[in-house]
């Protein structure tokens, strides 16, 4: 593999346990184009490290986990590789693809593509502290495939499309409820929780594991077309004057008007 210098990311390995922390605490933890790319980076270096059990993805700081794309570095398309300028599709992939699990540990806000990645992570642990949702119509965009159909798969249709179109946030014992999270504990004890849950891993078989990844997997395969193609219709949509008005209003921190630009299509 390449060498990488992150900017935008710790990476640390240790003791079987690689940990991959979004390192932008004074944007919430948003990621821009750079932030994937490293993260992508990162999860090929671990997966594919026999030394390597399993996979923890964080967020520096206590206020969020991750908040998603970076609303500063996106006026319609993002500012990176990709069909809408993040290589989304690349990242959620190689979350799956990795042969060993994944357990996304958090702190604070898991909001939008934060809790996507939460969602395709194999285990989520959370602190107290930790607000889980998606906003994307609240702000002009939407996750099509994983973040949609497959977490619909994880907590139900009925409370997918409750997450998707009101756009709520929920606790982390609401989230624990719903099926989202794995466990809950204060915050003080999250990374004691998270190092029992890496150690109990690594006394069991990487190989049957990895073979059970990818049968879950299989069965949600397709979803991976769905993001694919949604992705070309969101790029469409990122053109338009109603989904940049989430955008600016966020920036502008006022309430979006999204149906005056509706209301305007033929
Ligand atoms: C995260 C919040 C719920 C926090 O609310 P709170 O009221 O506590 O605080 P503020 O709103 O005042 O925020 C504090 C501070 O942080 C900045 N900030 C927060 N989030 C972001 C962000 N994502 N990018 C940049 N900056 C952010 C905020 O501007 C404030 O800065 P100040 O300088 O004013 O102090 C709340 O902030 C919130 O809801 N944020 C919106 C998050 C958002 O819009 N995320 C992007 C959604 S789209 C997305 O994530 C996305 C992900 C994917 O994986 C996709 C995959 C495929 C297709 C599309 C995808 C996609 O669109």
């Amino acid at each position: 593999m390449t060498d990488m210098t992150y900017e935008d990311i710790l990476f640390d390995k240790k003791d079987g346990v690689a940990t991959i922390t979004i390192n932008r605490p004074d944007k919430m933890n948003a990621f821009r184009g750079q932030t994937v790319e490293e993260i992508i980076h990162a999860f090929n270096l671990a997966g594919w490290d026999k030394e390597v059990g399993v996979i923890v993805l964080t967020g520096a700081g206590d206020r969020a986990f991750c908040t998603g794309g970076d609303q500063s570095a996106h006026e319609g398309q993002y500012d990176g590789r990709g069909t809408i300028g993040l290589p989304m599709e690349d990242l959620h992939s190689i979350i799956r693809d990795v042969p060993k699990p994944v357990i996304a540990k958090v702190r604070g806000y898991a909001i939008g593509g934060g809790n996507v990645l939460c969602t395709i992570s194999d285990f989520t642990i959370a602190g107290e502290s930790a607000q889980f949702g998606q906003v994307g119509p609240k702000v002009g965009s939407v996750d099509p495939g994983y973040g949609t159909a497959f977490l619909a798969r994880v907590v139900g249709e009925k409370k997918a499309r409750e997450m998707w179109y009101l756009c709520r946030r929920y606790k982390a014992r609401e989230a624990l409820e719903m099926g989202l999270v794995n466990a809950v504990v204060p915050d003080d004890q999250l990374d004691a929780e998270v190092d029992r849950w890496c150690a109990e891993i690594l006394e069991k078989s990487p190989t049957a594991i990895a073979i059970a990844k990818r049968s879950f997997n299989m069965d949600t395969e397709h979803q991976r077309g769905i993001a694919g193609m949604g992705m070309y219709a969101l790029s469409l949509y990122y053109d338009t004057d109603e989904s940049k008005e989430g955008g600016i209003s966020f920036k502008e921190k006022r309430k979006p008007d999204f149906r005056k630009h509706y209301m305007r299509k033929g």
